[in-house]
């Protein structure tokens, strides 16, 4: 069988690995022809290196950016971006371009898979018609669609061996099929009932993360207003019950959980039904980079009046403040995130130079992400403050004064990942979510 894998990002290039490496022959096809370029160089020198072992692999994914390389696929499937709109729509835009090229390139009794994250009915309202009128075919007498949502976890280790993998059709045929085809590759495949089961259970998933995590941070922030509430000692009390869902306050960030809601919300409301809650999550969840700039902004107050400085305007003028964690989670390099280019732009509003480190991301992405000067150290920033965004594992030694002590006098230390402890030095000016 010829599998084709359309969109080689964090989702699609694993896939096409996956069904290489579990024998297929495959074709990866993507706009992007530097990713094409270096994706061919690295299978050359995968396929030349190859150790003994792996000898089940057939030939590595031959990667191209010709969709008439996927003409003879039998089952060609996609995963392309899904963001929203500035005014917070589903943008289908890229499924629906994903989808004319494929349609272009079907062929009759080729199965074409959405992977893409979408709401409700998008497969069959959005993907089938532009497949159809690309091809000029005719679903279910000519070729036959499914949707196959993906639960990749980056940064940590759940992947697509070992996460059970929903699967649907629009008939029971294709759908075995498909199950077939998937179990190669999926820790385990679930039968959705439905196509519309399966894209609505995926944006579920991610709401429901999503009001979990608005609902700590939500309490977290509260905590700030009560001075004899920590909410680190009642969540450390909460977490001994046994049911007790185990979140973080912080900021939501990535392509997925602060856009998935979205998806779902837009089907819900357009039937004219409720979702609230969700709305409410994503509204509590945006407000913790204004929560972050008001804590930074009242550390450098009180750093003022330790300066003893009497001008109201100076409180912030000049200063560095050295981001520490730019990806959107914890050991990943991943930094599509607009809340941190929100928050960096409103320190820079308030006569702040924030700066950044971590270990993880590439000085060039940061400057692309965030128009953001990187060093590859924090004594290298000459940083007057330090904001721990992103705990990944690298920091998992620090401490306030620690950190402290890379900056300078009188220092201030504003931790969001709640990682830190309070500083002993009774100068460091330290503020926490
Ligand atoms: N990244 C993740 O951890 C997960 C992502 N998803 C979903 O998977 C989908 C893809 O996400 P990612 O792989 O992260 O995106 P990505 O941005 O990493 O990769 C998307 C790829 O598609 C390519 N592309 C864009 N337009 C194209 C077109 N018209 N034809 C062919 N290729 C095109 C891009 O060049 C890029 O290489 C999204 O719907 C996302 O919500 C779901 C679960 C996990
Ligand atoms: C329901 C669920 O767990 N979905 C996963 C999620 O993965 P994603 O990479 O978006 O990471 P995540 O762990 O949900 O974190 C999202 C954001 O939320 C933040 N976060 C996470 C957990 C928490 O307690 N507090 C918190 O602030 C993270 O720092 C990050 O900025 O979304 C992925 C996706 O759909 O792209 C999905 O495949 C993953 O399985």
């Amino acid at each position: 069988m010829h599998i084709g894998v359309v969109g080689l990002g964090y989702v699609g290039q694993p896939l096409a690995a996956a069904f290489s490496d579990a024998g297929f022959r495959v074709t990866g096809y993507d706009i992007d022809e530097q990713k094409i370029e270096t994706l061919g160089r690295e299978a050359l020198v995968a396929a030349v290196t190859n150790i003994p072992e792996t000898t089940h692999r057939s030939d590595p994914p031959a990667y191209t950016s010709d969709p008439t390389q996927l003409g003879d696929c039998d089952v060609i499937i996609t995963s392309v971006p899904t963001p929203v709109t500035a005014d917070r729509k589903p943008d289908l835009s890229i499924v629906r371009a994903a989808g004319r090229t494929i349609g272009e390139q079907l062929t009759p009794g080729t199965i074409a898979v959405l992977e893409s994250t979408v709401n409700p009915g998008a497969t069959r309202e959005e993907f089938v018609p532009v497949l159809e009128e690309a091809s000029g075919l005719v679903l279910g007498e000519d070729f036959d669609v499914g949707y196959s949502p993906e639960r990749i976890d980056p940064g940590t280790d759940r992947s697509l061996q070992n996460t059970v993998k929903p699967v649907s059709a629009f008939t029971d045929d294709v759908r075995g099929t498909l199950a077939d085809l998937y179990g190669n590759v999926a820790g385990d495949v679930y039968l959705a009932p439905s196509v519309e089961s399966a894209e609505a259970a995926k944006c579920l998933e991610n709401a429901q993360r999503d009001l979990n995590i608005a609902f700590i941070n939500q309490f977290a922030m509260a905590c700030q207003g009560i001075d004899w509430l920590d909410y680190e000692d009642v969540l450390g009390v909460a977490e001994s019950k046994w049911n007790f869902q185990r979140y973080r306050p912080g900021l939501v960030e990535g392509h997925c959980i602060p856009v998935d809601p979205y998806y779902l919300i837009d089907t819900i409301e357009r039937y004219g039904e409720s979702a609230s809650l969700m709305r409410e999550a994503r509204v509590v969840n945006e407000s913790v980079a204004d929560y972050i700039l008001e804590l930074v902004a009242d550390a450098f107050d009180e750093r003022r009046e330790q300066d003893g400085v009497d001008d109201g305007d100076a409180t912030t003028t000049g200063h560095r403040v050295l981001a520490c964690g730019l990806a959107y989670k914890p050991n990943t390099a991943d930094v599509r995130s607009t809340i941190k280019r929100r928050l960096f732009d409103g320190l820079r509003e308030a006569s702040l130079e924030p700066v950044g480190y971590d270990p993880h991301v590439e000085p060039e992405a940061a400057a692309g992400a965030f128009d953001l000067e990187c060093y590859s150290s924090i004594e290298q920033s000459d940083a007057s403050a330090v904001l721990l965004l992103t705990n990944h594992d690298e920091f998992a030694d620090f401490t306030t004064d620690g950190l402290a002590a890379s900056l300078s006098e009188p220092p201030v230390v504003v931790d969001i990942t709640g990682h830190l402890e309070e500083p002993t030095r009774s100068d460091i000016i330290f503020r926490r979510l």
